[in-house]
């Protein structure tokens, strides 16, 4: 049962609220007893959640203003009481999330108003605000004296402004005895602060450094040259008309919006594409190269709605890493978020899953795209979550808005019953959805030993062009491979022929902790079963269920809750406003201090927030050493390239290529990458030459009940994935270089030919994974990796990877160590 606390909104809060999340939880436990349900005698599959589609994919259009989804509750995970007896089911982790809570309530006035107390003390001891007011050039004794005093004035002020019975005794609690109780503060700024960010301390801040900077401009006794600076500073990082006063072509084109908002499988793709396709011009931009890549595809071969199948349109592909020029003068585009051009006119622009909008890291891309494009009908589609904020924002940029609203084409069914922990329950189109590397290779091995079934894998760190191949092996059937088995790479961008989805947890390691995925990331992934279109007409649909029984009554939960609104667009601060910062700030400043400032100052529209800069401030730090060689639009260039620094050894190529750029001005692929990825390569590409050719998946002939199943590959060359992986996404960051200083780094050709033999050598090693040749166990229950095994796994890649030199096998060697293999009798991947 869910229990819903109730919620009330002070008449303060009102303004607030529809910008407000609620932030302090209540529990409601909602977990069934499943063991209960267990012993009940029950069809396999229930209705009781079914999403069934009305009018296949014709949109309900609403006038802009009919829905807010304001107030609704977020769900939060905590502790499970549960635990059950069941011997096979898959080790405890130590997350602490078993069952859904709802969260309510806003911050009252008086609770801001302590907040911010507080805050204005701490902020004055801070030493960071005494280094930030350093660099805007007050004197040490200016900074030492004056905050504090000021700081202190401020709170004072604040205290003593009517009590809190009060302040909760008034009707209008903003103010008492007739005067604002936060004079001069922006109440409803605070509040969103308060609510909306989890780092809101960073925004509070923000606010009161201005307020402190706008009090010395006005101070008389503040030095005038320091006046006019502070002055530059506070106007050049006020973002707060950005939405009405930039991107003046977009200004003056009154565009005409098209919300498209639905679930999963609902045709809104569907609709915005049938108007691109019938426009003169139009771009597509989709949050991954995979679907940049679908689109340009089915444009050009005519699969999409509005064109005939094999008369499609001239399109070109432009994403980060790659440009595919079918025609110089065709009149659509395909390209990622990222690409979009802000400067070419056109009649329709689509953007694709626009609730990743509210990204810290990337939203600020899509928030760009909304307020700059240059297109007369522009189609938005994703999740209602969105709904409010595009209204405000339309409306801030005084365009026009229409929503269309969809419904789920296919039913989506929850099954009644988990499999049990049991992998022989598992059938053809099936989808296992787990959320770790060691975690999808375990579950192919189990479930191609103890099903009999061979599975294709699709995660995150696989190239698209790997998960795409993957996907096509799995939807063709007769090949062998009937299984799917995914990580959350499976919820976006993969046309996949998914019959029933089957959750092996709910949760995923942070990096520090176990963690429940979001509600809409396992709607999202749930909804990828029972694609309209995909399967037969009597199919029925899709399903969902847990590998495990405990997991069941959550999912349900979570497919019934609702999603978390996305309150606030994130808001670049642009390259120019850092150049323009590093202007006014000494020259000694450093690029991360740069970012950090801009992050410290920039005060943006109430339904923004400024974008997370924490990761390019990482990048900013490595190459702070070579500060003094670069120019600031090359330091920039870098600061913004897609390095992922928790990949150690992208990250080393990644220093590789500036080193070389800043010794020679020029960087040559080969010398750059690091050779232990190489020799990796070499390895997998010796391997794969020493494999029997009955091996190759084009010469195997199937019969049912009678697989041929290819020679698995040595312990070594799985571990060695990880580094295909990365030299995967090392040569992917040149060939984004590339396409920004051709001249500097030259090797594209070399860069894309080596990235298509990284793509065949993953494709190899996962199609070689480990299954069958293993000796059954004595129990067919699955049994999941333990933590020992995990470790044992990561410990190993770690080795390999410092490992830089590797010998290569001989094809004696190869011979050997699959022998080993075979006589192993325990898992291969836990032994290595
Ligand atoms: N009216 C229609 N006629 C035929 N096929 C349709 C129609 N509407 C949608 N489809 C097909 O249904 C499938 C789902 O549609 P679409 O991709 O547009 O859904 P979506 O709501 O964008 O879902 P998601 O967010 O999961 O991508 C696609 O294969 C699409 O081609």
């Amino acid at each position: 049962m869910l229990v819903r606390a109730s919620r009330t909104l002070s008449k303060s809060c009102a303004p607030a609220a529809a910008v407000v999340a609620p932030t302090v939880c209540q529990y409601a436990h909602a977990a069934e007893s499943s063991a209960a349900r267990k012993h009940k005698k029950q069809p396999p599959f229930s209705s009781d959640l079914e999403f069934q589609g009305k009018g296949k994919g014709r949109a309900q259009e609403t006038p802009s203003s009919s829905r807010s989804g304001v107030g609704r509750p977020f769900l939060r995970s905590s502790q499970n009481g549960t635990s059950g007896s069941n011997s096979f089911r898959r080790p405890q982790r130590t997350h602490k999330a078993n069952k859904v809570d709802i969260v309510h309530r806003t911050p009252s006035i008086h609770q801001v108003r302590n907040v911010l107390v507080r805050r204005l003390r701490e902020w004055a001891r801070s030493p960071r605000t005494r280094d930030r007011l350093l660099l805007f050039g007050l004197e040490e004794e200016q900074v030492d004296a004056h905050a504090w005093e000021w700081a202190s004035g401020e709170a004072e002020a604040l205290e003593v402004f009517g009590n809190t019975r009060e302040m909760k005794a008034s009707v209008d609690p903003l103010m008492v005895n007739g005067e604002s109780v936060l004079p001069g503060w922006d109440v409803e700024r605070l509040q969103i602060a308060m609510t909306t960010r989890p780092d809101w301390p960073t925004e509070i801040d923000t606010l009161i450094l201005r307020r402190f900077l706008n009090h010395l401009v006005n101070d008389p006794s503040t030095p005038q040259p320091l006046q006019s600076r502070l002055t530059e500073i506070l106007s050049l990082t006020d973002l707060t008309s950005v939405p009405s006063r930039s991107y003046t072509a977009a200004r003056e084109l009154r565009r005409h919006f098209h919300l498209h908002i639905g679930p999963t499988n609902s045709g809104k793709t569907y609709n915005a594409l049938r108007a691109l396709s019938s426009a003169q011009s139009g771009m597509y931009a989709g949050p991954l190269r995979l679907l940049a890549h679908e689109v340009w595809d089915r444009m050009n071969r005519g699969t999409v709605a509005g064109l005939e199948e094999g008369e499609g349109r001239a399109c070109n592909l432009i994403t980060g890493e790659e440009r595919r020029i079918v025609d110089p003068t065709a009149g659509l585009t395909s390209c990622t978020v990222e690409m979009l051009s802000l400067t070419e006119p056109v009649d329709v622009a689509v953007i694709d899953e626009i609730q990743m909008i509210g990204d810290p890291q990337r939203g600020g891309a899509w928030t760009t795209a909304v307020m700059g494009l240059l297109a007369k009908e522009i189609h938005l589609c994703g999740e209602e979550t969105v709904v409010h904020l595009i209204e405000r924002m339309v409306a801030a940029m005084g365009d026009k808005l229409t929503i269309h609203r969809y419904e789920r084409l296919t039913p989506l069914h929850v099954a009644e019953e988990s499999l049990e922990g049991d992998l022989r329950g598992i059938e053809a189109g099936d989808c296992l959805v787990s959320f770790s590397r060691s975690g999808i290779f375990n579950l192919k091995r189990n479930i191609e030993a103890q099903a009999g079934k061979r599975c294709a894998v699709v995660y995150g760190a696989l190239p698209p062009e790997t998960r795409s191949e993957q996907a096509r092996l799995f939807n063709e059937r007769g090949n062998g491979v009937d299984v799917m088995v995914a990580s959350d790479a499976v919820g976006m961008g993969l046309n996949l022929k998914i019959k029933r989805m089957i959750f092996e947890t709910l949760h995923k390691f942070n990096g520090k902790q176990e963690v429940m995925m979001s509600i809409s990331q396992i709607k999202q992934i749930a909804g990828r079963a029972g694609r309209y279109g995909q399967h037969e007409a009597d199919a029925g649909g899709g399903y969902v269920t847990t590998l495990n029984p405990d997991d069941l009554p959550l999912l349900r939960q979570v497919l019934q809750a609702p999603l978390t609104p996305v309150h606030r667009a994130v808001l670049d601060a642009n390259s120019a406003i850092v150049q323009k910062l590093s202007l006014l700030l000494p020259p000694t400043t450093t690029h991360a201090e740069l970012l950090d400032q801009v992050a410290a100052l920039a005060l943006v529209p109430t339904f923004c927030v400024p974008a997370d800069t924490s990761s390019s401030a990482k990048i900013a730090t490595v190459i702070e050493q070579y500060h003094e060689s670069l120019t600031l639009p090359e330091l920039q260039m870098f600061v913004f390239a897609p390095v992922n620094t928790r990949d150690e050894r992208v990250a080393a190529a990644f220093q590789a290529y500036i080193e070389q750029f800043v010794d020679g001005g020029h960087v040559d692929i080969m010398d750059a990458l690091p050779a232990g990825l190489m020799d990796n390569l070499g390895m997998v590409e010796l391997a794969r030459k020493a494999m029997p050719d009955a091996d190759h998946l084009e010469s195997r002939v199937t019969t049912p009940g009678h697989q041929h199943v290819p020679t698995s590959i040595p312990p070594a060359i799985v571990a060695g994935l990880p580094m295909l992986e990365s030299l995967h996404k090392a040569i992917v960051l040149y060939l984004w270089l590339s396409f920004r200083m051709d001249l500097a780094f030259p090797d594209r050709q070399k860069a894309a030919e080596l990235k298509l033999r990284v793509e065949d050598a993953l494709e190899f090693c996962l199609e070689r994974l480990p299954g069958l040749k293993q000796k059954r166990r004595g129990s067919a229950k699955f049994k999941g990796n333990t933590r020992e095994e995990r470790d044992a796994e990561q410990e190993l890649v770690r080795t390999a990877a410092k490992n830089s030199k590797i010998d290569y096998l001989t094809s004696d060697q190869l011979k050997e160590a699959k022998s080993r293999i075979r006589s192993q009798s325990t898992d291969v991947l836990r032994d290595i």
